[in-house]
C-alpha cells in the first residue's frame, strides 16, 4: 500500500478516533503546545459514558475540554507532568494532580515504569513525503510514550512547525493507528511580560558572569526570559543554546547576532532543546529550520550530557531558599505551584561543565507593597518541596547580589545568603539564624562577589 493509500485508510473523524477511550483508560494527551485538540472536544462530548479516565499532560497553555464539563472530576483526572497556571487550575477544581519528575528521566518512567498508556492522542504535522509526522516543538518524552501506547491518535495541524536536527522528533505512519485532519488552530501563544526593574537588575548581575562563546540554558518564569532579553542587548558574542525549553528570548538573542553555536563541543552550529513555547515568532523561527535541533529530553537535560558543554551557563527561577541553601521553586507550602522540571539537571549539568555556571535567581521579596514577604526564610515554609538540595544549590541571585554557595560551611551560606535578602528583613534573618546555631558574628558586609 501507498503511503497516501495507509493515509486515506487510516483518516477518521475526531468522533470515530476517541470512541477507542475506555473507562479506567490511561490517555496521554502530548506535551504543551501538541496537547491534544479537536480530540479534546470530541472525548468531553462522550463524558457522560465514561469513569475515571486518567488523562497525562503538562506544561498545559489552554484549559482542555474535557474540564469544561459539568463535575468533570466524576468522569475525568488530569495528571500533569509539569504545572502551568491551567494545571493549577484543574488542582484547585480537585481533579487535577501533579507527577513528580527529574524530566531528563521520563523517557525512561514511560519505558520502564509508567503502568498504562491505552490512548495517545496529540497534535502534529502533517505528514511528509516519507511517511513521517513530526511531533513539532514537543520532542520532549513523546517517542517513549509512542512505543508504550496501545492506540495512537495524530491530531494534523497544518500550523505545527517541523521541528528537525535531533531524533525521536517524529512518527512514521506505519505506527500510527487513527490520522485525524483538525481544524487547524493557531499555536498557543506564551508571551513574555516586559521585565521590571527587579528582573533588569537580576539580569545585570547575571549577564556581568557570561563570556564570550558560553552556552545557555533559560528556565521557565518571567525572570529567565528578561536575563534573556539583556543578553540580547549586551556585548556577547559567540554563544551556543542548549536548553530544555525554547522560549522566545532565544530568538532574540540570535536575531541580535550573539549566537553562533560555533565554541559548543557537541551540536556545534546548531540550538539543542526539548520543547518550546512562545509566541508566533519562536514558531516561525524552528520550523525547517536546520539551525536549531530537537532532541528528546534525555539527551538535551541529562547532566552528564550538559557537563560535556564549556562555559554553560544555567539560570532558572526559584520560589523560596532558606538558610542552609535549599532551594524552592515549584511549591508555597503545600500548595502546587509548577514542577521539578529540568531544574536540577541543569543545576547540576552546568556546576559540572568546564568554566560552568548555574544561577538560581529570584526577586528577594513576594507580594503587595506593604505586605512584602522575604522569599529568603530561616527554613522552608513547611510542605515546600526541596527543588534544588543545599549541596547541589551553586549561584542565588537577587536584585541585592549574588551568593556562590559552594565550598562554604552553614554559618557562611546564612551569611552569604543573608546578604542578598532585602534589607527590611536581614536584621530577623540573622536573629533566625542564631537561633539555628548557624550564625557566628554580626555581618553587615556588601554583598559577596561570585568566585566560580
Ligand atoms: C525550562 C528549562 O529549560 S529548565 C528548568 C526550569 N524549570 C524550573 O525551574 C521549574 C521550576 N520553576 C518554575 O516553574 C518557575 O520558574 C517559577 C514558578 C519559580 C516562577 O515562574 P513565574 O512564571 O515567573 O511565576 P509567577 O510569578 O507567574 O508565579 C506563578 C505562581 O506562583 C505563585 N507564587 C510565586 N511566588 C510565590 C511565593 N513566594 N509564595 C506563594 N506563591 C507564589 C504566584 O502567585 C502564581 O500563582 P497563580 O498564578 O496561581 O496566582
Ligand atoms: C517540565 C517543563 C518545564 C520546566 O522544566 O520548567
Amino acid at each position: 500500500m501507498g503511503l497516501m493509500d495507509e493515509y486515506r485508510s487510516k483518516l477518521v473523524t475526531a468522533e470515530q478516533a476517541v470512541k477507542v477511550v475506555k473507562s479506567g483508560d490511561w490517555v496521554d494527551y502530548g506535551w504543551c503546545v501538541g496537547h491534544a485538540y479537536e480530540l479534546d472536544k470530541a472525548l468531553a462530548a462522550r463524558a457522560e459514558e465514561l469513569t475515571d479516565v486518567k488523562v497525562r499532560g503538562g506544561v498545559t497553555l489552554w484549559m482542555p475540554e474535557i474540564f469544561k464539563i459539568e463535575n468533570p472530576g466524576d468522569h475525568f483526572t488530569w495528571m500533569s507532568w509539569h504545572f502551568m497556571g491551567v494545571d493549577r487550575k484543574i488542582y484547585e477544581m480537585g481533579c487535577g494532580y501533579y507527577g513528580p519528575i527529574k524530566y531528563n528521566e521520563l523517557p525512561r518512567y514511560y519505558r520502564n515504569h509508567v503502568k498504562d498508556v491505552d490512548v495517545a492522542m496529540f497534535q502534529v504535522a502533517p505528514m511528509d513525503r516519507h511517511g513521517y509526522f513530526n511531533f513539532g516543538p514537543q520532542t520532549s518524552h513523546m517517542m517513549a510514550v509512542c512505543e508504550r501506547a496501545k492506540i495512537i491518535i495524530v491530531e494534523v495541524n497544518e500550523n505545527m512547525p517541523r521541528c528537525l536536527g535531533g531524533y525521536e522528533s517524529e512518527i512514521h505512519i506505519s505506527k500510527v493507528d487513527y490520522i485525524v485532519e483538525g481544524p487547524n488552530p493557531p499555536l498557543a501563544q506564551l508571551p513574555s511580560a516586559p521585565p521590571t526593574e527587579v528582573d533588569k537588575r537580576v539580569a545585570e548581575l547575571i549577564v556581568s558572569q557570561i563570556g564570550d562563546g558560553a552556552c545557555l540554558q533559560l528556565g521557565t518564569g518571567w525572570m529567565p526570559n528578561a536575563v534573556g532579553t539583556m543578553i540580547a542587548e549586551s556585548d556577547l558574542k559567540d554563544l551556543g543554546v542548549h536548553t530544555e525549553m525554547y522560549v522566545d528570548a532565544f530568538v532574540d538573542i540570535y536575531n541580535a547576532g550573539k549566537i553562533t553555536g560555533a565554541r559548543k563541543s557537541i551540536d556545534r552550529f546548531r540550538q539543542a532543546f526539548a520543547f518550546g513555547a512562545g509566541t508566533n515568532k519562536l514558531y516561525e523561527f524552528v520550523n525547517d529550520n536546520p539551525g536549531v535541533a530537537s532532541y528528546p529530553v534525555d539527551y538535551t537535560n541529562h547532566p552528564s550530557q550538559v557537563a560535556k558543554l564549556d562555559n554553560f551557563i544555567s539560570i532558572n527561577n526559584a520560589i523560596e531558599i532558606d538558610l542552609f541553601g535549599q532551594v524552592c521553586s515549584e511549591s508555597s507550602g503545600i500548595r502546587h505551584i509548577s514542577g521539578t522540571g529540568g531544574q536540577l539537571d541543569f543545576v547540576q549539568g552546568a556546576y559540572d561543565s568546564r568554566g560552568g555556571k548555574s544561577f538560581i535567581c529570584l526577586s528577594s521579596t513576594y507580594g503587595k507593597k506593604g505586605e512584602l514577604k522575604s522569599r529568603i526564610v530561616p527554613t522552608l515554609t513547611p510542605g515546600s518541596i526541596v527543588t534544588d538540595p543545599r549541596t547541589a544549590t551553586h549561584i542565588i541571585v537577587t536584585e541585592y547580589g549574588m551568593a556562590n554557595l559552594k565550598g562554604l560551611s552553614t554559618w557562611e551560606r546564612a551569611e552569604a545568603i543573608i546578604n542578598i535578602a532585602h534589607p527590611d528583613f536581614r536584621d530577623q534573618l540573622i536573629a533566625e539564624a542564631e537561633k539555628m546555631k548557624i550564625w557566628r558574628r554580626s555581618n553587615k558586609r556588601g554583598s559577596q562577589t561570585v568566585v566560580a
